[in-house]
């Protein structure tokens, strides 16, 4: 297994080891042409993410963070710079499985049970049938939705079909996690108690994650390192690295130095704040 995510080096599974950034962009530039004229997206993005990271993606609606996200899974394509994922281009990066992709919607299928659900990639990938079963229970169990293998979507909450759709992207092991606001659907209580096993499971598993929020508390709570984006065009303004150890009790959050993190996010978007 790999080392400690706080460390910044390790390596997964036949993985290459290294210190190096497992995701590197370097002034990247989108630009999306629509009817209304170019839209700048995404301007001179430089940002390297470590292995084993915890990356959280924060700013007002508009500032690039979804297809900063989506250039790293090549489902955007840059106009400008260069992005490498696993030392190789977002493309080979994505014909590799080098990760899972969490969207805002579970998007489960409703005809497929829980368990058919996060079978599905494993199946297009094609896992042998008991490979399948291994995989779809051990995740099931990372998420704690072992027993519900069997169970359809609506017959979870909101916040078990989030979860499904978390083990889903972690069936076939990918070492990155790019999730897009998975929780911002969720009421607070929910939300916390996801937030809680979701760095329970970064902790366990050492994945590299990217996470889209709009929830400064969110952001604070889970990352080693926050990026704080602005709109028109979308570009970073603020990486402020995290003192918070890597224990997080929910409590931590009425902490001196949890809210000092908070305050400096708070700081980084007001400054970057653009009036219509
Ligand atoms: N496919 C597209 N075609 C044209 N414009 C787009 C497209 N996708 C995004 N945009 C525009 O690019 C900009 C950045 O959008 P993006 O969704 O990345 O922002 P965001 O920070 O994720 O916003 P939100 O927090 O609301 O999800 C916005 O102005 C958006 O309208």
């Amino acid at each position: 297994m790999k080392d400690n995510p706080a460390g910044a080096c390790g390596a997964g599974e036949g993985q290459f080891v290294s210190k190096e950034s497992v995701i590197s962009a370097r002034q990247l530039d989108l630009t999306f042409r629509t009817g209304d004229g170019p839209v700048h997206a995404l301007k001179d993005v430089n940002l390297d993410i470590r292995r084993g990271e915890f990356v959280s993606f924060i700013g007002p609606s508009g500032c690039g963070k979804t297809t900063f996200l989506r250039c790293m899974a090549d489902l955007e394509h840059p106009t400008g710079g260069e992005i490498s994922v696993n030392g190789v281009s977002a493309e080979a990066a994505r014909r590799a499985r080098a990760y899972g992709y969490v969207f805002q919607a579970a998007g489960l299928y409703p005809w497929r049970t829980i368990g058919g659900n996060v079978r599905l990639p494993l199946e297009i990938m094609g896992y042998d049938r008991a490979d399948q079963d291994a995989r779809v229970k051990r995740v099931l169990e990372l998420v704690e939705l072992d027993g519900f293998e069997r169970k359809y979507p609506w017959q979870l909450s909101g916040g078990m079909q989030q979860r499904a759709s978390i083990a889903r992207a972690l069936a076939f092991d990918a070492d990155i996690l790019l999730m897009d606001e998975p929780f911002g659907a969720l009421d607070e209580i929910v939300r916390d108690h996801l937030n809680e096993q979701l760095l329970k499971l970064w902790a366990r598993t050492e994945k590299t994650i990217a996470f889209v929020t709009h929830s400064i508390p969110e952001a604070v709570y889970l990352s080693t390192r926050i990026v704080v984006m602005s709109p028109r065009p979308g570009r970073i303004t603020d990486v402020i690295e995290s003192p918070l150890p890597a224990e997080r009790p929910l409590e931590i959050r009425d902490t001196q130095a949890f809210l000092d993190v908070a305050h400096r996010v708070r700081e980084g978007l007001r400054a970057g704040h653009v009036d219509d």
